[in-house]
């Protein structure tokens, strides 16, 4: 049974054979398709004047289902190809209590012996090749739809297949993973996150095989492999769901654009199509119909970096405390009770007392307060016409319309907002500046007061919300989204990753938003060697975090004596990278202002600076700041003026940790004058 490694070099050629022919069929049955709907549509255009409505319908329906099946077709093919090129990256022989041994390869796609209705592929997703993440060797079990099996696993192998070519294999008794492990994370990064299938890890697959919590919530340490679980349990739950959730039914809420250019390859790489992602400020805009201006999270980061503002600084903590959340709820409720202040009403010879009116108003309390008016008023118009025993007027239909709104202090929005700061006694935190831009702490408050007090259309459609970076929204917020969307969601992020320690959110925090939340916890660190991690810590200490044994050369800060000196250890660093091997090299900045100036001083050839306003992700040199740089990774990372001028307060420092954990191999800092205190112990 494919014992020794001859024996799997040859069932690897009989698999791809039989890949070969696959892909045979299959090209066949997207040529037959082809012909049959070019037949058809000849036939259609023949006999077009001779159809009516109902023959046109379905022959325009039976044209789409052909195409359909076709698209179905070429997909398959794609997934053919790619299993040809590496078919399967492990195998478990699992021997149940009533099966014999049978031997489970498992590749990024399953692959079915048609004729003898074998499985040849198991999809690393299927629930038998959960044990292959699970389990050692001996005892294992695997849950499916009708009950756990139970058995034993008699041999654990992995493969390393490029090309079609067996590079390695490997049996494992122990911890069969570390070895492979290493190996993938010490290769050097391509320009985009990829798929970490053939390696992820027992905890990492618990996260991506949950089915039971609506809101799961991952904390994990930086390149804890937080953001490509999450990308591995859409494409789980896609095929766990394949009948109900399809990929435009799931929506990411990702930082910014080049975010998610940098995460975009791995669904497809799956084997699953392109998700749609939406970023914040976009469902803002949306959500407050392009009425208001608002100032961006990036320019709220950029303005608390340019300068010290304690008043700024003020407003966006208070904004973004879980006090603030709950103040807004006493608002809304003190203004249900005081605000609607109601008189009598007389229309024509009919008096409509206050307690029908106040009576009418407490029934609707499921609506939203600013939509029972209308509600209200129509009740009245019911009880005048009953009363006066006639149809009402026009004008008295609108009289009423009018008077009852008016019972109710304030309906703008902003006005209301307003008020509330009024009514807290702190008008000072809100600023609105002469053009109507809000603040950024302002947005999601004034949605969310929009929701309560309007109502808004929640997006039934996305059957599961995934939020990426969560440490950088805040309670408004989550209490926002958790009334928007009513799916399962994924909330992910990294407190200490913060590029606003103001307005950051913890776990803890985003639990209490979501009480039915289920919080996981990670603390292995796959990115970076031990040394650049052991460096990171000293700015942000966790003693919890567990580095991966990978080691490299130690992170270098390296001192010059003039801004001019510190341009040309930059340049030395990016040439020798050049010839290094390497493939991404990031000069990670404090600030877009300083990023763009190293970008022009430094006119090297194949250096890109990457800003806010970027859509995609180049590989080579980048020039671009520590909040754009969130979430993505560099083989090498450039680390420029770290003074004591540059890196003085916290927001500095959290830029400066950041930007140190985005490195995998190899780490530089350089300084000119005094180093900034965060790195002089
Ligand atoms: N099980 C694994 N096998 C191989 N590589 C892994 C595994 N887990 C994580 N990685 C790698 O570790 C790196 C970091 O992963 P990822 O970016 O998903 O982490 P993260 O927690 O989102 O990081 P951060 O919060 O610092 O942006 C990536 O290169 C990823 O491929």
């Amino acid at each position: 049974m494919n014992a020794t490694e001859q024996e799997e070099r040859e069932y690897l050629e009989e698999i791809k054979e039989k890949l070969g022919f696959a892909v045979k069929r299959v090209d066949d049955a997207v040529k037959q398709f082809s012909n049959e709907l070019r037949e058809k549509k000849e036939y259609i255009h023949e006999h077009q004047s001779g159809m009516d409505d109902a023959d046109m319908v379905a022959a325009g329906q039976s044209i789409n289902r052909m195409a359909f099946t076709g698209e179905a077709a070429v997909a398959r093919k794609h997934k053919l190809l790619k299993l040809g090129q590496s078919p399967y990256f492990g195998r478990i022989d699992f021997v149940s209590r009533d099966q014999a041994r049978l031997p489970v390869y498992i590749g990024m796609y399953s692959f079915i012996d048609e004729q003898r209705r074998q499985g040849l592929i198991y999809d690393w997703r299927a629930p038998i090749s959960s044990m292959f993440y699970d389990f050692e060797l001996g005892k294992a079990s695997y849950a499916t739809p009708s009950g756990k099996i139970h058995g034993t696993i008699e041999l654990k192998r992995q493969y390393k297949i490029r090309d079609g070519r067996l590079e390695f294999m490997l049996d494992s008794d122990v911890n069969i993973h570390d070895d492979v492990l290493q190996r993938e994370l010490a290769k050097s990064s391509d320009d985009k996150l990829k798929n970490i299938v053939a390696t992820i890890q027992r905890d990492q697959n618990a996260v991506i095989r949950n089915e039971t919590t609506p809101v799961m919530v991952i904390q994990g340490v930086a390149g804890s492999g937080k953001t490509s679980i999450a990308l591995h349990r859409i494409a789980f739950l896609l095929y766990r769901y394949r009948e109900t959730i399809a990929a435009k039914d799931i929506l990411i809420i990702s930082p910014n654009k080049v975010f998610a250019d940098y995460i975009s390859n791995v669904l497809p790489e799956l084997g699953e199509e392109h998700i749609p992602e939406l970023g914040m400020e976009e469902l803002a805009a949306d959500l407050l119909d392009n009425r208001y201006p608002f100032q961006t999270f990036f320019e709220q980061v950029s303005a608390l970096l340019e300068q010290h503002d304690p008043a700024f600084i003020e407003r966006i903590r208070f904004k973004s405390s879980f006090e603030f959340l709950g103040q807004l709820n006493q608002y809304l409720l003190h203004i249900e009770n005081t605000y609607f202040t109601v008189t009598e009403l007389r229309v024509g010879r009919t008096v409509v007392q206050v307690a029908f009116i106040q009576q009418k108003f407490k029934s609707y309390h499921r609506v939203p307060l600013l939509k029972r008016f209308a509600l209200v008023a129509n009740d009245v118009r019911a009880y005048v016409r009953d009363a006066a025993g006639r149809k009402l007027s026009g004008q008295e239909k609108a009289t009423i319309g009018e008077a009852i709104p008016r019972m109710f202090r304030l309906h703008n929005m902003l006005d209301l907002y307003r008020d509330f700061y009024r009514w807290i006694g702190r008008p000072e935190l809100l600023k609105i500046d002469h053009r109507l831009r809000l603040e950024y702490a302002d947005v999601f408050a004034l949605i969310y007061l929009r929701l309560r007090l309007e109502g808004l259309t929640t997006y039934d459609q996305v059957k599961h919300l995934l939020v990426d970076e969560m440490q950088d929204y805040t309670p408004v917020q989550y209490a926002v989204l958790s009334r928007l969307f009513l799916c399962r969601k994924t909330i992910l992020g990294d407190v200490s990753q913060t590029v606003n320690p103001y307005s950051a959110s913890s776990s803890e925090m985003i639990a209490r938003v979501f009480p039915q939340a289920e919080v996981v916890r990670l603390y292995r660190s796959y990115r970076s060697t031990i040394e650049i991690t052991a460096f990171a810590q000293r700015l942000m200490p966790n003693p919890d975090i567990i580095p991966l044994e990978r080691h490299g050369q130690q992170p270098a800060v390296v001192r010059c004596t003039s801004h001019a000196e510190e341009l040309e250890t930059i340049k030395e660093v990016i040439i020798s990278f050049q010839s290094s091997g390497n493939h991404s090299l990031g000069i990670i900045c404090k600030t877009l202002r300083q990023a763009e100036k190293a970008y022009q001083a430094l006119q090297a050839p194949d250096v890109h600076l990457l800003t806010a306003e970027s859509t995609s992700f180049k590989e080579g040199v980048i020039i671009t700041t520590a909040h754009l740089a969130k979430g993505l990774e560099f083989d090498a990372v450039i680390v420029p003026f770290v003074s004591a001028r540059i890196y003085k307060t916290e927001v500095d420092k959290s830029m400066l940790y950041v930007a140190c954990t985005r490195a995998m191999h190899q780490l530089t800092l350089t300084y000119a004058g005094e180093l900034t205190a965060f790195l002089s112990i």
